[in-house]
């Protein structure tokens, strides 16, 4: 069934969905953009196809709105939308802390909001969204939110008292696979590797051990396990780990994050 689509913001994670949920196959005729910035509103144009309008008019009769503006634009951005937007919508928000209650308390009354946290690993089709439904959310329009954002990876849903630890393990937890490939790739060049080579072995290691955790019923401790040998190269590495607190600092790090989310999202 056709669907009207609005993408409000079209930066990095704006242009993300818009491709994927083409790539899903919904017509370019279903979809709209609104973008702040006219060069950039052009190029999507360009590139896509799609058409591109003011907020309240791309909101004007549209079944899903997905607010993808940085948090410090979304109450503006609610503002401009809030007389446009139908009581039929549903709103999804994308952008990080800000509550389900401050969308509900700046939409007309009985619309239905999901706070979705996603990745940036959604540019290759494998994003993770961790979504909550508002009060006015029913069960079909959590599915059709659900259905649309698998369009970019995977989805899973939480209670909004969770997002802080969704965005603590997956928002922010490529930056953490990326901090520890830095430390692979340095670790190969200090042993005699060339940047381009220990670059193509980590990511593979890594594409690999993932694919491996999500496809694998069994737990990350014991596939860990079926990698070290007694006494061998694995052993040597993961003793040297826990000697200087690497797990426990990477445990303390995700907690942090969760506690500096759970800040960024006082109302
Ligand atoms: N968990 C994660 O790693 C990520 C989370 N996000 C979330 O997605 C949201 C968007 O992030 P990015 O795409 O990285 O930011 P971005 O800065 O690349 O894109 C935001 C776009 O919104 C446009 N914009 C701002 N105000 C506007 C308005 N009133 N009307 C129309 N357009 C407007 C800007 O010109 C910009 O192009 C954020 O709220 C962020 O929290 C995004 C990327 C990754
Ligand atoms: O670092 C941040 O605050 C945002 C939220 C999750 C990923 N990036």
């Amino acid at each position: 069934m056709s669907q009207r689509i609005a993408i409000l913001g079209a930066g990095v994670m704006g242009e993300t969905l818009l491709a994927a949920i083409l790539g899903q196959g919904h017509p370019v005729g279903d979809l709209v953009i609104s973008e702040k910035r006219d060069e950039r509103a052009a190029e999507l144009r360009e590139t896509y196809g799609v058409e591109v309008t003011g907020n309240a008019e791309a909101v004007t009769g549209a079944d899903t709105i997905l607010i993808v503006v940085k948090p410090q634009d979304v109450p503006s951005l609610l503002t401009e939308i809030a007389a446009n937007v139908d009581a039929s919508s549903t709103v999804v928000s994308l952008a990080a802390g800000i509550l389900i209650e401050t969308i509900e308390a700046a939409l007309p009354a009985g619309v239905a909001v999901v706070r979705a946290m996603p990745n940036t690993p959604a540019l290759v089709g494998e994003g993770m969204f961790g979504i909550s439904p508002g009060a006015s959310c029913s069960d079909g329009q959590l599915v059709a939110v659900s259905a649309l954002l698998e369009s970019g990876g995977k989805v899973v849903v939480v209670d909004e008292s969770q997002q802080d630890a969704v965005t603590a393990v997956s928002g922010s937890g490529p930056a953490y696979v990326f901090y520890l490939a830095e430390a692979m790739i340095a670790g190969g060049i200090d042993a005699g590797l060339d940047e381009a080579t220990a670059r193509t072995l980590a990511a593979q290691t890594l594409v690999g051990a993932a694919k491996l955790l999500a496809e694998s019923d069994e737990t990350a401790d014991e596939l860990r396990r079926r990698v070290t040998s007694p006494n061998g190269t694995t052993a040597a590495a993961i003793a040297t780990f826990d000697d200087n607190g690497v797990k426990d600092a990477l445990i303390a790090g995700v907690k942090a994050a969760a506690a500096r989310s759970a800040e960024l999202s006082k109302p």
